[in-house]
């Protein structure tokens, strides 16, 4: 039998199977048999890159970003409204057949955009493109799952099955569950908190499941089997997703309102290039970029040149912003001048484990050279965090 004839007879037999305590146990197993078997299915064929034909696009600029959705939902008519490239749009469904980059301008960063083919139910298991499309979602830093404002709600809770299918965790955190194969011992099962959803039994069917009988979990949170079976597979990847409800021009007012107040969704119309702003507002915070303007000694920083670093790629530390300019910079380093948010006063002098904030500007002092003085707009005395606003961008920095 195929993988996915056993998934489909194990997911049947969890449906016919009700839910109580007695077959709490058993429902644990049949999860983790299903959780193995998604993972077999995810592993590329042999002799092939994964990626497939059409779709292995290099990344570029400081970010990238996925459109993942159904068909004719408007991915590429937002593609060339936000990147200006251009990507056919029609009316008929799986208009766009591969994937198709575009880049954003955006506060001085710039962010690779990805439109791609639709996806329908049954995409987890290959049906469509379904699993070159997932497979370039994971390559990106966050999701813009694009929905029609006029369709069934149900959408998104099916693009969100099927991206959890093959691994995917949206808008969700690593659960709190620390574990830790072991060569002997057996299991050492602990909890800092109640239990509601698992006990000891069940951990140990589960691991059994896996065929590991030595290994330390210490459960840091109320959490479930699924949280469980996720650490022990340990190749889930956790993303921001932003939920972008399109054609609002076709819906009424009041539907607009509801579907705007959902979590972490924007509302838009491509047609009528409607909250187009919001939307790149909206995927920036998720993005969580930092940009950080470097000033050499005695001149004014490049406020349109900023390196961007990430929390997620790398981090944002003085030693990251360092590494990021040149590997040799750290060895000369005496310390850092920061302006900015990070600052508790201008500038603060630094060190290597200092966090820098979006919008701060970085002076590196090597051990020769001699330090700047502290007069001038940023001045040393000034304290508290604040933002170098807009004007002072543009006005020259006096040193
Ligand atoms: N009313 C309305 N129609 C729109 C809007 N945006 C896109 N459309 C239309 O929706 C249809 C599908 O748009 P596409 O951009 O091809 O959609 P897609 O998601 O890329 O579709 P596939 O590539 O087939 O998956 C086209 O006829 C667009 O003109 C919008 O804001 N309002
Ligand atoms: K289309
Ligand atoms: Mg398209």
């Amino acid at each position: 039998m195929g993988i996915l004839e056993r998934i489909k007879e194990i997911e049947a037999e969890m449906a016919r199977t009700q839910k109580n305590k007695a077959t709490e146990y058993h429902l644990g197993q049949l999860k983790a048999k299903l959780a193995k078997l998604r993972t077999q299915l995810l592993e590329p064929p042999k002799g092939s890159s994964g990626a497939g034909e059409g779709f292995e696009v290099t990344k570029f600029g400081h970010g990238r970003v996925a459109l993942i959705g159904f068909p004719s939902v408007g991915k590429s008519t937002l593609l060339t409204l936000l990147t200006g490239t251009h990507s056919e749009a029609a009316s008929y469904e799986f208009t766009t057949l591969t994937c198709i980059p575009g880049i954003i301008n955006y506060n001085d960063a710039k962010i690779q955009l990805l439109d791609l083919p639709g996806i329908i139910e049954g995409a987890s298991e290959g049906k469509g493109r379904g699993r070159q499309v997932i497979a370039v979602a994971k390559s990106s830093d966050i999701v813009l799952m694009v929905l029609d404002a006029s369709k069934s709600e149900g959408h998104r809770q099916i693009l969100t099955k099927e991206l959890e299918a093959v691994g995917l965790r949206l808008n969700k955190r690593p659960p709190q569950i620390y574990f830790k194969k072991k060569k002997t011992g057996g299991i050492s099962f602990n909890s800092t908190c109640a239990l509601t959803h698992i006990d000891e039994k069940l951990c140990y069917q589960i691991l059994h499941e896996y065929k590991i009988h030595n290994a330390e979990v210490l459960f840091r949170e109320d959490a479930t089997v699924d949280d469980l079976i996720d650490v022990i597979e340990g190749n889930r990847k956790y993303m921001k997703c932003v939920y972008v409800y399109n054609k609002i021009d076709v819906i009424g007012i009041d539907d607009v309102d509801r579907l705007a107040r959902q979590p972490n969704s924007v509302v838009i119309s491509c047609n009528l290039k409607l909250n187009l702003d919001r939307l790149l507002a909206r995927m920036w915070e998720e993005m969580g970029l930092v940009r950080v303007y470097s000033k050499p000694q005695g001149q004014q920083p490049d406020f349109t040149d900023p390196f961007v670093l990430s929390t997620d790629r790398g981090g944002c530390t003085v030693e990251d912003f360092c590494n990021h300019i040149h590997r040799s910079i750290i060895k000369d380093l005496k310390y850092v001048l920061v302006w900015g948010t990070s600052a508790r006063h201008y500038p603060q002098h630094c060190g290597l484990s200092h966090n820098l904030h979006d919008e701060d500007v970085v002076q590196i002092v090597k051990k020769k050279e001699k330090e700047e003085g502290g007069r001038g707009r940023f001045k040393s005395h000034t304290t508290g965090p604040a933002r170098i606003s807009d004007r002072e961008k543009k006005a020259p920095l006096k040193t």
